[in-house]
């Protein structure tokens, strides 16, 4: 416990506040407790006490009270209405040039929201990403802030030193103004959603297809992991896969119950991308396989009534293993390209001045999409800060012209043996349509024009024109 007025406070003690507040500590600084259940932080200082200077608050005026101004108060608490009820009760206890951090996960326009009503108070807002999960919330997350220059060059020294570090780098730079930071942190879990899926279709198609067992294809992983796949999530896949239920002595994951939850942040992501007009269909994909899998009653109205492919298909092993990996990789890089795209829009959209290849930098430790290719998407925009899209620059666009007759020929053999692969078979066709020197979208734009008058342009003349389609079917002017 601490005597002398603590640097900073952390309200919202369950698995991430009470890490934060212990990796504050444990990094030499004065921390300050609360939750809204005193439970926790009995729990927390009586387990954690010795790690550092803690000062424990019964409530948010005794919070407020124990810190040196101006004070910097991290809210740490389940995102959407709860954060809102904290902060109403936080902000009449404050005084101007306070710091709020709401380090939760939040919708960037709930962020910006609260930021334009704590500045009407004189106080500053912060929305801040934090990713890493419990275990990288103790030892190193990646941490996202937004909000003004001012607010983060206050807060810079603990957050740069509390986050993840790479190669001496601090996982954690300034994102932007307002909600930039909780927009990129969005995207970071959108990403997060397209990666589980393609992993879990890869699994679904070497047990199926194959007819590997989990304790195999946690092998392949393994494997997979010492290449360019290596990542957080493929070597947390491999420990899953190899672990045993204590009850049945099975796979663990033949135990689970196969209906994905979501929080929310996967679906966020998926419709700002509908309304910036950006295709994010990897995540989507994964989203809606999400809602899938936990639709009960149709699932179970179709489960064995519905039919599949007659017979089985048959494909050489190791070859299979390796053009999965291929499909993995290049759909991996779509749900990146498409993530990137979608940062770059809404930096446009709101004036926030995103530095795309310092994103890729604070997810390389720490949080839970960190992989080694983020170095290589680093690479890319130092190459070229205006990249129109990752899939066209030199080191990308080989890795998928290298993979790309195998990432087809693994959605060939999903469709032919009737096993899901929406994630792989969305991204190829993506690829395919960035790379179309002319789609048809001209026969829709045609469509568009005969039944709406909603006129089309030429790809021979400037100027918007319209067909008298139930007359002379001539041209006019629009
Ligand atoms: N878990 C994870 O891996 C990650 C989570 N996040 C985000 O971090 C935040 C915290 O996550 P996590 O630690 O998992 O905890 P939860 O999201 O489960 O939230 C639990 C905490 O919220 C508090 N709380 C809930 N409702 C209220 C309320 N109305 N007023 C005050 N406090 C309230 C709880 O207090 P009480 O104990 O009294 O119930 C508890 O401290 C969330 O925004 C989450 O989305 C971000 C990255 C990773
Ligand atoms: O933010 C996170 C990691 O970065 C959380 O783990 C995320 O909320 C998990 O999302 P969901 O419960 O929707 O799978």
């Amino acid at each position: 416990m601490s005597s002398a007025p603590a640097q900073i406070a952390v309200t919202g003690l369950a698995v991430m506040g009470r890490n934060l507040a212990r990796n504050l500590a444990r990094n030499g600084f004065r921390v300050a407790v609360h939750n809204r259940s005193q439970g926790r932080t009995d729990a927390l200082i009586e387990e954690f006490g010795h790690e550092g200077e803690f000062t424990a608050a019964a409530d948010l005026p005794a919070l407020v009270e124990s810190l040196e101004t101006p004070r910097k108060i991290i809210i740490m608490v389940k995102a959407g209405e709860p954060t809102d009820a904290v902060i109403d009760e936080l902000v009449p206890l404050l005084d101007e040039g306070d710091i709020v951090v709401d380090a939760g996960n939040a919708h960037f326009a709930d962020t910006r929201r609260r930021e334009d009503a704590l500045k009407a108070k004189g106080l500053h807002f912060v929305g801040a990403g934090v990713s890493g999960g419990e275990e990288g919330a103790l030892n190193g997350p990646s941490i996202m802030p937004g909000g003004s220059t001012f607010a983060y060059a206050a807060l810079e020294p603990m957050l740069t030193k509390i986050a993840a570090h790479v190669n001496g780098e601090s996982c954690c730079v300034h994102v932007g103004p307002d909600g930039a930071g909780h927009f990129v942190k969005m995207l970071h879990n959108g990403i997060e959603y397209a990666d589980m899926q393609l992993i879990a279709e890869a699994y679904d198609l070497l047990r199926h297809v194959l007819g590997l067992s989990a304790p195999e294809i946690a092998d392949v992983f393994r494997d997979w992991n010492s290449g360019d796949l290596e990542s957080f999530l493929i070597e947390i896949t491999a420990e899953v896969l190899s672990q045993v239920d204590e009850s049945t002595g099975g796979p663990f994951v033949d135990v689970v119950l196969d209906q994905a939850e979501q929080k929310g942040t996967g679906r966020w992501t998926v419709q700002v991308a509908l309304d910036l007009g950006i295709p994010v269909s990897g995540m989507a994909e994964a989203v809606f396989a999400r809602s899938l899998s936990g639709d009960v009653v149709r699932r179970e109205a179709a489960a064995g009534v519905l039919p599949g492919p007659a017979g089985k298909v048959s494909v050489d092993r190791d070859a299979f293993i390796e053009d999965v990996r291929h499909a993995l990789y290049s759909s991996k890089l779509v749900a990146y390209a498409q993530g990137f795209d979608a940062i770059r829009a809404a930096s446009e959209q709101y004036g926030w001045n995103i530095d795309l290849g310092a994103m890729a930098t604070i997810w390389r430790g720490g949080c839970i999409i960190r992989a080694r290719f983020l170095d290589r998407i680093k690479e890319a925009y130092d190459r070229d800060a205006n990249l129109p899209s990752l899939l066209v620059d030199d080191y990308f666009k080989e890795a998928v012209a290298n993979g790309q007759e195998a990432w087809r020929r693994v959605v060939g053999v999903a469709a032919a043996a009737g096993v899901p692969a929406p994630g792989f078979s969305a991204s190829l066709s993506y690829y395919d349509g960035l790379r179309a020197e002319r789609l048809p979208a001209a026969l829709i734009q045609g469509l568009r024009d005969l039944f709406g008058a909603h006129t089309y342009h030429r790809v021979d003349r400037e100027g918007a024109f319209h067909l008298d389609w139930s007359g002379d079917r001539k041209e006019h002017d629009a």
